[in-house]
Formats: structure tokens, C-alpha cells, sequence
């Protein structure tokens, strides 16, 4: 059994709509209950912000302070993590709520929030992600990013510097005279990046289909086959320094067709992840609204999992109204394998009843307006 992650302890202060939150968590799973608008998903942002990025909400950090406070947010939580208990800290202080938040562990600054990796991984569902199969292809990337990074703390600083490499060589390309020596260093830079990018991406989808496929029989989800595409689909076999020339070609013959189009054409931030529902040999977008739902939980759990045996330590999930649309046997199978993950989930719902066959395995919490009851 992987070990589990657990928050012992989270404080708040004027995060969304609380001014000041101070809970003290037993270890077991927690459910929140409460009517719309209560603060449960505002909550579930607030653990979301002990993994690297901007949350679950995708927030601008000048958003997210309390309405008529005047400085920015904190989030605190103590955590029983990969490397011993540890004191997170995180959050703007009035004035900076721009790009980046602030991170201490155990009262020390960190270099970047990707320290936090070292000590938790934090996975998420909500009902945003609802549309994933049938919206734009960089919400897909983007899922699947979140999904390497967990595995692959170096992926989000490839990511970047791809970006940045891509950007630089687009300006480039729209000046009438662009320096080839330049083009050519910042090609060569995209295609070292682009290539590990895209290998670490083949290699998390290799991994979760396996998981997949083990999980096949093994409860009422219906399996996914996951599949890349839209980046040097054919190429995947040969080793790796030969697809990088092969990148590196393809950007310098593209340099004409790019500077007409203004952007770059070959990529891995051109790439997609297709999904089909495997029991139906159907593409997940034509996939009922249910069925998508079932898939993306399934997904989202063999990840779970996933993370959980490559590291020895069971991930924190957090699950947005996850059991709503579920009937009773659907949701007992479900929370029987959140539980058997090993980790710490935090679930959301309107009705605590639905969370009934959690039982003892679940701490259960009523959220109304911005403030925690048992
Ligand atoms: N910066 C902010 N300051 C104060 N209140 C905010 C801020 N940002 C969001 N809110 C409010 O927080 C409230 C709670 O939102 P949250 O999404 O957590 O609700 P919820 O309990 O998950 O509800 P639902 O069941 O409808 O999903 C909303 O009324 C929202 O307007």
C-alpha cells in the first residue's frame, strides 16, 4: 500500500468567501456538504493551491483574495507528506496578486512552487473538466500536462521554455530579415524541448493505458484507449536524438509557411490526446454526457493510482461534485475506489446522504457561507 498523504491542519485567511478558516482534519477522506454557493469548491481551490500553478479554477491571483479585504490571500496547511510532516504556506500579499504567489515550507521561502512537488501531488475533477472531449484540443494538452507534471516534476519548466523558445522564434520569423544563426539556436533549443516534451507525454499515456487495461474489469467505469496525435505521429519508434533532427528539419523547412502564417506549425503544442471509450469503439465526443463523465472519472482514478505506485505515496484528490450524477450502486463502487487508492480524496455534494456509504471512512464537514461546521 502506498503511503498516504494526508492534511492534518488547513488555515485560510480572506481566501474567496473566508475571511478566516482555521480546520483541524483527522487523516480520513473528507466530504463536504452545503448548498450552492456555500464555499465547498472554493475550499477544494484552496488544496489545489499546494500543487504548482494556479489551481483548480485556473485563477488569476487577483481574484482570489476576499472581496473587500484589503491585502491578498493565505493559504496554510500542515501536511503528513512525502518527506515527513511538513508546514505549507502560500498565498499574495496586497499589491502582488500578478503572475506568481508566494511559497513557504516550514517557514522557509522556496525557490519555486515547484518545491511543492517534493512533498504532496494534488490531482483534481471538477465539473469544469466536463467538457474536456469535446472542447478545444488545449484543454485536452493542458489535462495532460497536469497528468506528466505529477509523474514529471521537470516537465512544467520544458513546457515553458518551449513556449518561450517558440515565441522568440515567431517574432523572429516576422521580421523582414531574421538572423539565421539566431533562428537556428532558437530552433535547435525548441526541438531538445519539443522532443523530451512530447516523449514524457507518450510515456505517461503509455503507462496510464496500462493501468487502464488492468483496470478493465474492475468496477462500473468503462476503460479508455488513449492515443497522441498531431505531432510526428509516425515517429514514435526511432530513438530519440533521430526524432529531434527530424523536428529540427521540419522547423527550418517550415520557416516560409510559419512567417506566412504567424505562428508555428509543427509541435508538440499542436499535439492531441484522443480518447475512446473502449467497451463502445467510440470516440469519447460522441460519447452520451454520462459516459463522458464515467470515462474522464475513470481516467482521472488509473492516474490517481498511477502516481500513487511511481511514487509510493497516494496523491490528495479532490473530487468536485463527483457523485451527482451517479445512482447508489455506481457511487459505493466509486468511493470504493477512491478509498482503495490509498490517499486522502476530498468530495463535494449538496446532499450529505449521498455519501452514505463512505461511513467511517469519511470525515464529514457542513460549509455555509464561508465558514466549517461538523
Ligand atoms: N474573491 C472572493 N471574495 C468573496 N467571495 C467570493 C470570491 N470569489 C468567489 N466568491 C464567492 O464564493 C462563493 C462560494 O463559491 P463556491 O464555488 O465555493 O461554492 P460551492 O459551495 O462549491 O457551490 P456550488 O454547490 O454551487 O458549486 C460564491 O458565492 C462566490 O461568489
Amino acid at each position: 500500500m502506498p503511503h498516504k498523504v494526508s492534511l492534518s491542519r488547513l488555515k485560510l485567511t480572506d481566501f474567496r468567501n473566508y475571511a478566516a478558516l482555521s480546520l483541524a482534519l483527522d487523516g480520513r477522506h473528507v466530504v463536504l456538504t452545503g448548498q450552492n454557493g456555500a464555499g465547498k469548491t472554493n475550499l477544494m481551490e484552496a488544496v489545489s493551491f499546494l500543487s504548482p500553478g494556479r489551481g483548480l479554477r485556473r485563477a488569476a491571483y487577483g481574484d482570489v483574495p476576499r472581496a473587500g479585504a484589503s491585502g491578498g490571500f493565505s493559504v496554510f496547511a500542515t501536511v503528513d507528506g512525502m518527506a515527513g510532516e511538513v508546514d505549507i504556506g502560500t498565498g499574495t500579499e496586497g499589491g502582488d496578486e500578478g503572475q506568481s504567489r508566494r511559497l513557504r515550507i516550514n517557514g522557509t521561502p522556496a525557490r519555486t512552487v515547484d518545491e511543492l512537488l517534493d512533498h504532496l501531488r494534488v490531482l483534481w475533477l471538477t465539473p469544469a473538466m466536463d467538457g474536456l472531449f469535446t472542447g478545444p484540443s488545449a484543454d485536452r494538452r493542458r489535462f495532460l500536462d497536469r497528468l506528466v507534471l505529477s509523474l514529471d516534476p521537470e516537465h512544467g519548466r520544458r513546457a515553458a521554455d518551449f513556449e518561450k523558445a517558440m515565441r522568440g522564434r515567431n517574432r523572429l520569423l516576422s521580421e523582414p530579415r531574421p538572423d539565421p544563426a539566431w533562428l537556428s539556436a532558437l530552433e535547435s533549443q525548441m526541438a531538445a524541448l519539443g522532443i523530451a516534451m512530447a516523449h514524457a507525454r507518450h510515456e505517461l499515456v503509455g503507462l496510464l493505458s496500462g493501468l487502464v487495461e488492468a483496470a478493465r474489469d474492475d468496477g462500473p467505469f468503462p476503460s479508455a484507449t488513449l492515443r497522441l496525435s498531431g505531432f510526428l505521429d509516425a515517429e514514435w519508434q526511432r530513438p530519440a536524438y533521430e526524432i529531434e533532427e527530424t523536428y529540427l528539419a521540419l522547423l527550418r523547412e517550415g520557416r516560409h509557411r510559419d512567417a506566412a502564417a504567424g505562428r508555428t506549425l509543427d509541435g508538440p503544442h499542436r499535439a492531441d490526446l484522443l480518447i475512446r471509450h473502449r467497451e463502445k469503439d467510440m470516440e469519447a465526443e460522441r460519447c452520451s454526457t454520462g459516459e463522458q463523465k464515467a470515462l474522464l472519472v475513470g481516467l482521472v482514478l488509473a492516474h490517481a493510482g498511477l502516481v500513487a505506485g511511481m511514487t509510493g505515496h497516494a496523491p490528495v484528490l479532490l473530487l468536485d461534485e463527483i457523485a451527482a450524477h451517479l445512482d447508489e450502486s455506481r457511487r459505493a463502487a466509486l468511493f470504493d475506489r477512491v478509498d482503495g487508492l490509498g490517499g486522502q480524496a476530498f468530495m463535494t455534494g449538496t446532499d450529505r446522504a449521498m455519501f452514505a456509504a463512505l461511513g467511517e471512512r469519511a470525515q464529514f464537514l457542513t460549509v455555509a457561507d464561508g465558514s466549517i461546521a461538523p
